[in-house]
């Protein structure tokens, strides 16, 4: 009897086992297709990381399609864009970044967070990109904008302009972000701590350990995060002092009046995540437009004409004004559609999905590239803003992912795309009203942003 009953035990097992690797089977026959020689953990994030969106094409071209990988120790579906999986990928919440990118944008911060505390952070956060808001950072864009390109055209000689160009857009983000202005001492201090600690993002062994790369980058995220905690001391008296409550004009003053934020890492990590994405964008945005311009002689001498017959060059910078340039605005649409500076946009799945006929298991992550060969525009390797153009007038497609997103989309879209699209708008009125640039080079940088970095020699525009 005891000895039946030990075999039927055993069968029973057995059968178990035989069904359980049969559902294995199954379920691995229908994930997408993907290359199984690659490094344990690691994956293929090295060739990935030297150019995610070049990555990206030629996984979609070597399968056709839709397939997976691994990346940044994750195991990934990568999407080829159509309407039906950018809904889905949209209706994600969820954001996949490996733990050092936490660690290093801020475990609070609202790119990293997800929900609950995502709607939350996300919430506060959109105080300062009101549209009433938006239009009380033009003055300081449009002084600051004026101020470098003076700066440049004196210097008058030719060189690498990605240091220069970064300078403009650090003060940008630190005077409409933090209120620190003129004070280059502080500036310089700040530019270097974020060079040192965002380092980090593409480290392959990013332990905060003594001796590792990655430590040193620890090290200098402190630094900064001290930096701001000052600051924001400093604000909060001045916000309790009443003769200047009521001068709320940067975007950490908006935030600061909202009590809900009042948790002192939230604080701090919206300071460091805000600066953090909001230049190295629009460094990589800059440098895309002096490429694209100089590609497009024609294109650049129609805005040229616009901008003059828009602007006297001296006058205030008002929204009709912004709006009154349909080419400019289509330009600098088409600059970020072909060379989106995020080249690639992810989301965690958060149960088992279905996706184009594959099954993709809950924690994966999605993947997909905004401006990629496999996008839905039309010819989309050719510059052209007549795409964002309907009887000369700017055709807005910025909330059509799947023939832009270069902004994202969904509820985690670009939070800073108006004020971007801003502080563009004023650089290129200065720009193409007063001044030129004689490129003498501009080569393609795949990581961490995209865009063509170029080297040259600005000057004050003829005529
Ligand atoms: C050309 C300039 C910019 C580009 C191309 C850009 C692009 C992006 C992209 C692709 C995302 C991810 C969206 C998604 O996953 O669906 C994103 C998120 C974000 N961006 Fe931008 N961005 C730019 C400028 C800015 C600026 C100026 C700021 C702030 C001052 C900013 C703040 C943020 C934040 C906080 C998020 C996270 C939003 C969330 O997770 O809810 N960005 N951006």
């Amino acid at each position: 009897m005891e000895h039946q009953s030990q075999k039927g035990l055993i069968a029973f097992v057995f059968a178990a086992g035989v069904s359980a690797c049969v559902l294995w089977l199954r379920r691995r026959r229908r994930l997408p297709p993907g290359s199984p020689w690659s490094l344990p953990l690691l994956g293929e994030t090295l060739t990935y990381v030297r150019d995610p969106l070049g990555f990206i094409e030629a996984k979609l071209s070597q399968y056709g399609g839709t397939c997976r990988s691994n990346l940044l120790f994750a195991p990934t579906v990568i999407l080829a864009v159509t309407d039906a999986n950018a809904k889905l990928l949209y209706s994600e919440r969820d954001m996949a970044w490996p733990t050092h990118f936490q660690k290093l944008v801020g475990k609070t911060s609202l790119p990293m967070v997800n929900d609950p505390l995502h709607k939350k952070i996300r919430t506060l956060s959109s105080r300062p990109f009101g549209d009433r808001q938006l239009d009380t950072y033009l003055p300081c864009l449009q002084r600051l904008s004026a101020k470098h390109l003076e700066l440049w055209a004196e210097e008058g000689q030719c060189r690498e302009l990605h240091m220069e160009i970064k300078k403009y857009a650090f003060e940008c983000a630190e005077a409409v972000i933090l209120g620190v202005e003129n004070d280059r001492i502080k500036s310089d201090r700040f530019m270097e701590l974020y060079e040192e600690a965002f380092k980090g993002l593409g480290y392959v062994l990013p332990f905060d350990i003594p001796g590792f790369p990655f430590h040193k980058c620890m090290l200098a995220r402190k630094l900064l995060v001290q930096e701001f905690q000052t600051l924001i001391e400093k604000k909060r008296k001045k916000l309790k002092d009443p003769c200047r409550m009521f001068q709320v004009n940067t975007m950490l003053d908006s935030v600061l009046q909202a009590e809900e934020m009042s948790n002192e890492e939230e604080l701090s990590d919206f300071c460091v995540a805000m600066m953090f994405a909001g230049h190295d964008t629009t460094l990589a945005s800059i440098q895309s437009c002096l490429h694209w311009l100089k590609q497009c002689p024609d294109v650049e001498s129609l805005l040229r004409q616009e901008v003059r017959e828009a602007w006297d060059g001296g006058c205030r910078l008002t929204r009709r004004i912004l709006d009154s340039i349909p080419q400019t605005r289509a330009f600098l649409q088409e600059v970020w559609r072909i060379t989106p500076p995020v080249s690639v946009v992810t989301r965690e799945v958060s149960k088992d999905t279905e996706i184009d006929g594959y099954v993709v298991p809950k924690g994966w992550t999605m993947l997909f590239a905004p401006a990629g060969r496999h996008s839905k525009a039309e010819d989309s390797r050719s510059f052209s803003i007549q795409r964002h153009l309907r009887d000369g007038k700017f055709f807005d497609c910025t909330f059509d992912p799947v023939y832009f997103a270069s902004f994202g989309g969904g509820s985690r879209m670009c939070i800073g795309h108006k004020f971007a699209r801003d502080e563009m708008l004023v650089f290129l009125l200065h720009f193409l009203h007063g001044y030129d640039v004689q490129l003498a080079s501009s080569k393609l940088q795949n990581f961490p942003f995209r865009l063509w970095r170029v080297q040259g020699t600005i000057c004050r525009a003829e005529g």
